[in-house]
């Protein structure tokens, strides 16, 4: 499902109108009935229900105008709050106040800061809030007043019914500056506004409905739009069945290169998280004296012993043998728990200069291109780069909480200048290709934030990059199945005791429940 930022929706909302005739004050009347259909399913009944709401000047006021009228047909007793002065409201907005107006119903302005007084005894006998203060004409930090209104409404316990966004919260960054609605559920008009589905935003939205409100599909389904939200059914369209006549050279061969002293299971969870994506060959290189544990731990993949430091990492001396062994494979991926040691930081850095074949950069290997980063812009093979927050924060030697509020952002900005597919891990997985596309991955949980499971991540992507995917596409979609694997293992197993292995478990049925 394609995502908008504000001024793309008003781009579509405007040619809705004007280019192929929708009136606006229909586009308004259709958004107020979607909500209200929104409302019906949640308290099952309106008839008798007591609702206030929450009306600021803007459109977003205006649909909750004709959410007010709409319920107040259905039986409902609703409780009109204005956040504005009636004079302020014009346009669409205006047309609905009048239309209320004329219907003698009553509402109270809370126009003053000692206007919140009537918000808490609103809200003392009340079934539901809708909130329809801003919608995606907000930006900045909401007032003093509509702040304490907003907390009130946040303290109250009460389902709250968001139009279009949460009031207070960024449409295009899902950060809010100040106080902000925390919905239960949000109504959202013709497509995902990108402040929804990555977080804060997702999290204070609740309950994400995406509505019809009658914008030509051809507006709303247009290419120029290069922001997806990741469902099974796009991630499904980039798989192809299975030929009756492949072979195991058919669907690729995976080079990994990950391990030291005591770092073995990152190594094989790597190379299982490959085999469990469907590769055809995965050859798994590690330091010399992990060979024999990683060959007898696991049946489906060749194994290579490198040379290795003393302290059991890789040395520089083992670049020949990764390139040679590179020159028998499709993809390589790189990193995973091969430590920091200065050689093993060395070997990296003289080696990426040298491959052939598309890599994927995981872990260490990205904490070696710390302040090496043009080292990843002048790479001859189309790479991805897989950071958590920290790893990130590392590349680019800033703090990790500046990773965190600004990962939309730095995502993009890191696949433009280094012109690397770059997947940045969290709550709500970022891919950003070089090309401009972004997805935003909905899947996963908290209990995947355990050791190894980045490993697992790593392998399904190279997994998928040696049956043929494109980067960008094999991001994705490993993302995706990863996130879906963990849910499935969180469901069963429930989220603390769920392991990095349980995904591997898992991919499986995550798989087989996507696309086959
Ligand atoms: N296709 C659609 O999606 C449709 C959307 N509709 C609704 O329209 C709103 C967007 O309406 P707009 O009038 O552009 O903006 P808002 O209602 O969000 O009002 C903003 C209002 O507030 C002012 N403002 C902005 N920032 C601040 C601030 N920090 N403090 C105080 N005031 C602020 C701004 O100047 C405006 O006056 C969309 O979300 C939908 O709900 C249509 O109804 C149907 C089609
Ligand atoms: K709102």
């Amino acid at each position: 499902m394609r995502v908008v930022t504000a001024a793309e929706m008003k781009e579509i909302d405007l040619q809705a109108s004007e280019v192929y005739g929708v009136p606006s004050i229909v586009l308004m009347e259709n958004a107020g009935i979607r909500v209200v259909e929104v409302i019906e399913s949640i308290v099952s009944e309106v008839k008798d229900k007591v609702i206030t709401i929450l009306v600021g000047k803007g459109n977003n006021g205006g649909d909750g105008l004709v959410v007010a009228r709409h319920l107040l047909n259905r039986g409902a007793q609703v409780k009109l709050l204005l956040l504005a002065d009636p004079e302020e409201f014009r346009g669409d907005a205006r047309v609905n106040l009048n239309i209320w107006q004329k219907l003698g119903q009553p509402f109270y302005q809370v126009n003053q800061l000692n206007g919140i007084n009537i918000v808490k005894v609103a809200l003392l006998n009340t079934h539901l809030v809708v909130d329809a203060i801003y919608g995606t004409g907000f930006r900045g930090t909401v007032n003093e007043r509509v702040g304490r209104v907003i907390e009130l409404i946040n303290a109250s316990n009460l389902p709250v019914v968001a139009v279009d966004i949460p009031s207070g919260l960024e449409a295009d960054t899902g950060q809010a500056s100040g106080p902000c609605i925390k919905a239960s559920h949000t109504v959202t008009f013709g497509l995902p506004k990108l402040g929804l589905v990555v977080e804060p935003g997702a999290t204070l939205a609740g309950r994400l409905s995406v509505v019809d409100i009658s914008l030509p599909k051809i507006l709303t389904e247009s290419k120029d739009i290069k922001r997806q939200l990741l469902t099974k059914e796009l991630v499904a369209s980039w798989f192809k069945p299975r030929s009756s006549t492949g072979h195991k050279g058919t669907y690729g061969h995976v080079l990994v290169v990950a391990g030291s002293r005591g770092m073995v299971g990152a190594a094989r969870m790597t190379a299982q998280g490959a085999l469990r994506a469907g590769a055809g060959l995965v050859t798994l290189a590690v330091p010399q004296k992990l060979q024999p544990v990683v060959a007898a731990t696991l049946d489906e993949a060749m194994t290579i012993g490198l040379p290795e430091t003393e302290q059991g990492a890789l040395a520089q001396t083992a670049r020949e043998e990764i390139l040679e062994a590179c020159r028998r494979a499709d993809v390589l991926a790189l990193g995973p728990g091969l430590g920091r040691q200065p050689e093993t930081v060395e070997l990296v850095k003289s080696l990426l200069p040298e491959l052939e074949i598309p890599v994927v950069l995981d872990a260490d290997a990205l904490n070696a291109l710390a302040g090496a980063t043009p080292i990843l812009a002048d790479l001859k093979v189309p790479a991805v780069i897989t950071p958590h927050p920290g790893e990130m924060g590392r590349l680019l030697g800033i703090p990790v909480d500046q990773v965190q509020n600004e990962r939309l952002k730095i995502a993009c900005e890191a696949a433009q200048e280094w012109q690397v597919v770059t997947l940045l891990k969290g709550a709500r997985t970022l891919i950003a290709v070089p090309g401009g596309e972004l997805y935003i991955n909905p899947t996963g949980n908290p209990g995947m934030a355990s050791g190894g499971s980045g490993d697992v991540l790593t392998g399904v992507l190279a997994g998928l990059m040696a049956q043929g995917l494109a980067p960008g596409r094999a991001a994705a979609a490993a993302a995706f199945l990863h996130g879906l694997a963990g849910d499935l293992a969180a469901e069963k197993l429930g989220e603390l005791s769920m392991l990095a292995g349980d995904i591997l478990s898992y991919l499986p049925e995550a798989i087989k429940n996507v696309y086959l």
